[in-house]
């Protein structure tokens, strides 16, 4: 796990051979500490070198390991025991050196990286903090203001940027080990104590205590109850007022504590989870490793509006040539304006040169002859979006994939309008679709595996996490939204306000609470989908009574407020009050209040005191109910797919690891006894009965969410 050789006879050259990343397992640990102990005690080795294989340096500590208990020898001694030696060390950093690997890196006494290899402390979004002497040793190196945003984000940082912040020593784009080798000779015999950053001290600003309580009151603002960003900043705290070994004693304190908590094993949850759904697989036995993807150079959208100026410009970022296509002249002259301006924006914080050559926009769908695949993203209208299917079945090359980017409509319904349905396949995009990083591949009955490989590796090549979801209604993240938006309202006909229904979400992580949201995308959006659905408006059905419609309980609140003209942010006013039309501070409303009151009072409706637990029991188990209800219909292809779609696409916060992970983690027969204890109490809301996954899960001692799969009767029947 750590090579061992002799080279230009006086440098010991240490390789960590662990792939595909080489973190320090136990076994890499133990080869580390044996080779160092080696090339320590052979006088005919003058100084050393610690490079890693493939062009990897180190990932950092094996985050697999950090379930199981600990073996092998402990990081920090093996540090030490690099930096205190004798022989002059030096880090040959290409590719990658995080977390661990880094605090390997800076427990050497030189570090040379290649012109392509970044460098970071990752461990606060893995709910840790670096706690091999990271948070002692980075401030000692590069000055508190620059440690503490390092550590604190977990930003990668480029080897140019290294470079001048100190991290590194030097930059080549030549071989960092043939050059660390070389360098490694030439420092023999110089003076080791200013190299070794245990001995220094941080150096301080005068205004340290500021920096200090202003990293923690941003940290506090920006994690919103995350622990490890608030931890991150005692530890640097420590790095700045204390000796360096009473700093690694508060270090290994923190980290014990963050060590065993639900927000840490969350993280480290998530970040598998992320690379898990990667690797999708269908019920016909396809899957991501025998199926491969068309290849796409060139691409076209069809329709600019919202949607699709964020796809061609998420397109033209990753390189692809884009035909944009747009029937209303106004339209594509603004859209033209918006991506050109979005893209120049992009470029300019990249120091880059945007790609505007790569587009080409026109009002003509013939001149999608030559493209690969295409996305459209017209008005959500069925029978518009199966008019534009014909046309591009009959006028794109045989072979060309099409894409839908609707929010909900049947694909099944789309592809059969085209000669080939199993080139047919959902892309749904989230807003603003070239910053939003969640990416649902709809699989149509008929989407071919090859379909499914082309969409899931287009979505890769954009930078997105995309996640297979078969064809219902609403898909999956906007088919869970539903019993959570009908619980919010609910809320309020019993007695909540908008701010108290936020409140209590924000309390919980989420960035928005679920009124602000729907302010944000305008109450316009859902009305027209409402009234489509014949749930208000002309189409309602007579004999339904006002709060019920479909055979079910229903609020028409959300439709009161926008026949009052309040659609959202829009218009200034939505559930609150913004300072001008576009105006993006809520306050909250007295008209609002009113107009619930009057609502209560003319329907019989005695408010009462609402508390943040119902709120967030009522709001959050409907919807992770409806997850398992995915689950059970063959929706989704386990619970790590609904957990990255609400972490990615929903701001469900990444400390509580997704809604399906977050029930594991509250216990499912608690969630199991509140969903029903609420389902006695509002028998007309069917969405709170609790699905017979659930219950089976429950029954069968409410196994780990890696074994729910084998609890389903039907797995993977839609996909
Ligand atoms: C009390 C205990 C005291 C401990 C002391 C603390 C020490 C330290 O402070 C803590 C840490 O270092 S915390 C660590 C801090 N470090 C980090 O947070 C870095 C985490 N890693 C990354 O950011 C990315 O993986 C890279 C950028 C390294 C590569 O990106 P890429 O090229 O797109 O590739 P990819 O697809 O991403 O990964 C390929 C495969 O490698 C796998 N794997 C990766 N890293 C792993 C790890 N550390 N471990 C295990 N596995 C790891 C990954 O799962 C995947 O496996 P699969 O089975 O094939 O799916
Ligand atoms: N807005 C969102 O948040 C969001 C999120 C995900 C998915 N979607 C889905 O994306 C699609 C587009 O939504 P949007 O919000 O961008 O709509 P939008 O109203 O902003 O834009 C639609 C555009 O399509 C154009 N168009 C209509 N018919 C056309 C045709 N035949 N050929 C070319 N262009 C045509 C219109 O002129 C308009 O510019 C919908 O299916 C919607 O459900 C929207």
């Amino acid at each position: 796990m750590a090579r061992y050789a002799q080279v230009q006879g006086s440098v010991a050259l240490i390789t960590l051979t662990n792939p595909p990343v080489n973190a320090l397992s136990a076994a890499v640990r133990l080869g580390i500490t044996e080779a160092v102990t080696r090339a320590l005690r052979d006088p005919k080795v003058k100084s050393v070198v610690i490079c890693g294989e493939n062009g990897v340096f180190c990932g950092g500590a094996d985050i697999r390991e950090f379930a199981k208990p600990m073996t092998g020898p402990p990081l920090v001694p093996m540090i030490s025991a690099i930096e205190e030696g004798d022989k002059p060390v030096v880090a040959a950093i290409e590719g990658v050196a995080f977390g661990g690997g880094l605090e390997l890196a800076l427990g050497c006494h030189y570090r040379i990286a290649h012109s392509k290899a970044r460098v970071g402390l990752p461990e606060v979004t893995l709910g840790l903090l670096p706690a091999a002497g990271g948070t002692q040793r980075l401030p000692r190196l590069i000055g508190l203001a620059p440690a503490l945003e390092l550590i604190t984000t977990g930003r990668h940082v480029t080897a140019q940027e290294a470079l001048k912040l100190g991290i590194v020593d030097k930059v080549t784009d030549q071989s960092a080990q043939d050059l660390a080798i070389q360098f490694a000779q030439e420092v023999i015999g110089q003076p080791l104590l200013p190299r070794k950053l245990s001995t220094q001290l941080t150096p301080c600003p005068p205004d340290v205590d500021t920096i200090l309580d202003e990293a923690m009151a941003r940290v506090k603002q920006r994690a919103r109850g995350a622990m490890a960003p608030v931890a991150c900043v005692q530890a640097v705290r420590a790095a700045v007022n204390l000796p360096y070994q009473a700093g690694m004693q508060k270090e290994q304190e923190l980290m014990a504590f963050l060590f065993r908590s639900s927000q840490a094993r969350a993280l480290q949850y998530c970040f598998f989870a992320q690379r898990a759904v990667g690797k999708w697989s269908l019920s016909s036995g396809a899957h991501s490793g025998n199926s491969k993807p068309r290849p796409v150079t060139k691409a076209a959208v069809i329709g600019l509006g919202t949607m699709g100026r964020g796809i061609t410009v998420a397109l033209v970022k990753a390189g692809l040539s884009v035909v944009a296509v747009e029937t209303n002249k106004k339209q594509l002259e603004m859209g033209k304006q918006m991506v050109s301006a979005m893209l120049k924006h992009d470029a300019q914080k990249m120091n880059a040169v945007p790609r505007l050559d790569l587009l080409h926009y026109t009002t003509d769908l013939s001149e999608l002859k030559n493209t690969d695949l295409i996305i459209e993203a017209v008005f959500e209208d069925m029978a518009l979006k199966k008019e534009v299917f014909k046309k591009l079945s009959s006028v794109c090359k045989p072979d060309a994939v099409l894409c839908t980017n609707t929010s909900g409509l049947d694909v099944d319904e789309l592809a059969s309008v085209t000669k080939r349905p199993e080139l047919v396949v959902g892309m749904h995009f989230f807003a603003p679709a070239h910053v939003m990083k969640l990416l649902e591949v709809v699989r149509g009955s008929r989407s071919s595996p090859e379909v499914m490989a082309t969409a899931m590796h287009l979505g890769k090549r954009l930078g997105k996490v995309s996640v297979v979801v078969g064809n219902c209604s609403g898909f999956v993240g906007n088919r869970m939204l539903r019993p959570y938006l009908d619980q919010a309202n609910f809320l309020l006909e019993e007695g909540a306000t908008p701010e108290l229904v936020d409140g209590a979400l924000e309390e919980f992580g989420f960035p928005m609470g679920v009124f602000k949201v729907s302010d944000l995308s305008g109450l316009d959006v859902g009305w027209r989908i409402r009234k489509e659905a014949g749930l208000t408006g002309p189409n309602v059905d007579p004999k339904d009574p006002l709060r019920r419609r479909q055979g079910r309980r229903y609020s028409p609140l959300p439709d009161l407020v926008c026949e009052q003209g309040r659609l959202g942010q829009k218009s200034g006013r939505g559930w609150y009050l913004y300072d001008k039309p576009g105006g993006r501070v809520a306050t909250p409303d007295p008209d609002i209040h009113k107009l619930l009151e009057d609502y209560r009072v003319r329907h019989g409706i005695r408010p009462r005191q609402i508390g943040s637990q119902e709120v967030l029991e009522r709001c959050l188990f409907a919807l992770i109910n409806e997850g398992f209800r995915v689950l059970e219909d063959g929706m989704a292809m386990g619970p790590e797919g609904i957990d990255m779609i609400y972490v990615f696409g929903y701001g469900w916060p990444r400390h509580r690891g997704g809604p399906m992970f977050y029930a594991a983690m509250v216990g499912l027969p608690r969630v199991l006894e509140r969903l029903e204890y609420y389902q006695q109490v509002h028998p007309d809301v069917p969405h709170l009965q609790p699905s017979s996954l659930l219950r089976r899960l429950v029954v069968n001692g409410s196994p780990p969410l890696d074994k729910w799969r084998d609890f389903l009767q039907r797995p993977h029947s839609q996909l």
